[in-house]
């Protein structure tokens, strides 16, 4: 059974992404496209564009080229976008690049994408550097502000050189490479043609769009395809000034939101859970806000309407997707009434979804569940990811042949088209929004000579969603410590991903094969109740 949007088709948006996101931009003129949310610097449409262009035309002298991966390795900041649209004029594909990641891990995403080109800021160049030596192959890195050595964004942006002339087809050239875990596994490279993020921004329009009066905060980074699509190429193609925060901080955060008169709130749950419950709320006034969105990891319905309550805003919308959707396949529509508590919303126009039975019929055959029943939901659009960059086998296991991709979340759909996502069935932890996957950080582990065996998962967590939790069998004889092993992890990957707890134990479960049982352990853990109390 296939259910279908109710919203009419919109056909696909057959555009490079900063055409289809800064077309109207001379247009839009002098009006604020990018405001400096910590000190009020402020570009216009017009300087975004123009920037955009000077900078395509000193990475293309530089040697830039269409079909390079470019790695951009910064926080939010008002250069950001000015970089991103440069780098795709260019015809290169943004690889975004955590700004908190390890040289290691950014080695890894530079090697595994190809990436020839950095973009970083100084306080980062070191990693940037240390990364390119590990990796190879990087021909230069650029800093958005000032390093000696290297070449500055800000002098480019005047660059005289004459603005590239690049050939794109947007649905098969690729925009961006950001990297997930997807289902399983570590990090890949999603490919997203420019043609699904701009058919997306349409999607997404329909259901929650622009009025031209808004406002957006942009505080959830640009690095993951939620901030890079939702906040910053939206808003920007309707003309919306966004407001860039560089990390989140919530007095910041609404320090910025009484100062700018923001209207429009794009949130993970750990933000709503600060909005509803953090006194210093109560100390700004926020009544220029008209709607609060959050996504990327589940939203508890009560939390959701404390948090509405407080902030006297319509109650809180949802929005549904991951990276390989570019993002989006579902939201709730800005203006509706009536939405039943904790749905993340309908189908986007030109989406359809099933939802099947996970594990299949006996002969492993799929089957399809209707209305009220819980399955995993596959999803089916113009935003599904063209694959995972080089790895032919995983994106065959995530896209099927049909086209479908099987997002590994459980869910179900009602009467009236309300969709809810109810559990997951990939074994990834969700942290505050980011992913975590279990198999690096058992990499890590493994890798400490006191460690015989790791398994690590998700245990439920009122702030951070979930937190990673490993179980460790030690080597013979060994006498290391939990808080030892968190510390080692902890220098190895990004602060994100860090383990929060160690639980020794005699064994990990495996089945006969090897293969590590996570689920068992979870399934024990929701059986004890607290299965990793101290
Ligand atoms: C704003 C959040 C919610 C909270 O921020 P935070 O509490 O400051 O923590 P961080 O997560 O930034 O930092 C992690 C840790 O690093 C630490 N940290 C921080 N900066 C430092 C430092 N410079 N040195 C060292 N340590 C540090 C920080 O203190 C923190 O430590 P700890 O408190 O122990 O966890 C942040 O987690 C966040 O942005 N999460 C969202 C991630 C995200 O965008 N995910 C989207 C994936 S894509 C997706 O789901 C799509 C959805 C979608 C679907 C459909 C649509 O239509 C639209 C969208």
């Amino acid at each position: 059974m296939v259910f279908r949007s109710e919203y009419p088709d919109v056909p696909p948006v057959d555009l490079p992404i900063h055409d289809a996101v800064l077309g109207r931009a001379a247009e839009f003129g002098d009006r604020p496209a990018l405001i400096d949310g910590a000190d009020g610097t402020t570009v216009s449409y017009r300087a975004l564009d123009h920037t955009s262009r000077r900078i395509a035309a000193a990475l293309a002298e530089a040697g830039v080229r269409k079909g390079d991966v470019l790695a951009l390795h910064s926080p939010n900041s008002i250069a950001y976008p000015q970089v991103f649209y440069g780098a795709t004029r260019a015809g290169a594909a943004v690889t975004t690049v955590h700004p908190l990641a390890t040289a290691h891990e950014f080695a890894s995403q530079l090697r595994d994408s190809g990436a020839a080109w950095i973009v970083t800021v100084a306080p980062l160049v070191e990693v940037a550097r240390q990364a390119a030596e590990l990796a190879g192959g990087v021909r230069e890195v650029f800093v958005c502000d000032r390093a000696s050595g290297h070449r500055s964004v800000q002098d480019m942006a005047a660059s005289t050189a004459p603005e590239p002339v690049v050939d794109i087809d947007p649905g098969a050239d690729l925009a961006a490479l950001p990297y997930s875990s997807g289902t399983t596994g570590t990090p890949k490279g999603v490919m997203l043609t420019h043609r699904s993020i701009a058919t997306n921004l349409v999607q997404q329009a329909t259901l929650v769009p622009a009025e031209e009066d808004d406002r957006v905060l942009a505080v959830l980074p640009f690095f993951h395809i939620y901030g890079l699509t939702v906040l910053m190429n939206a808003p920007l193609r309707h003309g919306v000034p966004v407001v860039v925060l560089p990390r989140y901080d919530l007095r910041q955060m609404l320090t910025a939101v009484e100062r700018y008169r923001v209207t429009a709130l794009y949130v993970a749950p750990p933000v709503v859970l600060a909005l509803a419950k953090d006194p210093a709320v109560a100390g700004f006034d926020l009544s220029s806000l008209r709607y609060v969105l959050s996504a990327a990891a589940p939203l508890d319905a009560e939390l959701a309407a404390a948090c509405a309550r407080r902030l006297g805003v319509p109650p809180l919308l949802q929005a549904f997707g991951m990276t390989e959707l570019s993002p989006g396949s579902h939201a709730v529509p800005r203006y509706a009434t009536d939405v039943p508590p904790g749905t993340v919303g309908k189908l986007m126009p030109g989406t359809e979804m099933r939802v099947v039975a996970p594990g299949g019929g006996p002969d492993g055959e799929p089957v399809d569940l209707g209305p009220g029943q819980d399955g995993e939901l596959w999803i089916r659009g113009p935003q599904v990811m063209r694959g995972y960059l080089g790895r032919p086998t995983d994106t065959a296991a995530t896209v099927d042949a049909d086209g479908w991709l099987h997002t590994g979340d459980i869910g179900r759909i009602d009467a009236d088209g309300w969709v809810y996502v109810v559990d997951r069935i990939k074994e990834l932890i969700k942290y505050k929004g980011y992913q975590v996957a279990p198999a690096e950080l058992e990499a890590v582990l493994l890798g400490h000579e006191a460690v015989a065996d790791a398994a690590v998962i998700g245990v439920p967590d009122e702030a951070g969603g979930e937190l990673p939790v490993a179980y460790v069998v030690r080597r013979e004889g060994s006498r290391i410590t939990a808080d030892e092993l968190i510390a080692y992890v902890a220098g190895r990957v990004a602060p994100y991903k860090k383990v929060r707890r160690v639980e020794f134990v005699p064994a990990v479960p495996r089945s006969a094969a090897g293969k590590l049982l996570r689920r068992r352990l979870r399934e024990a853990g929701a059986r004890e109740g607290s299965p990793t109390s101290p």
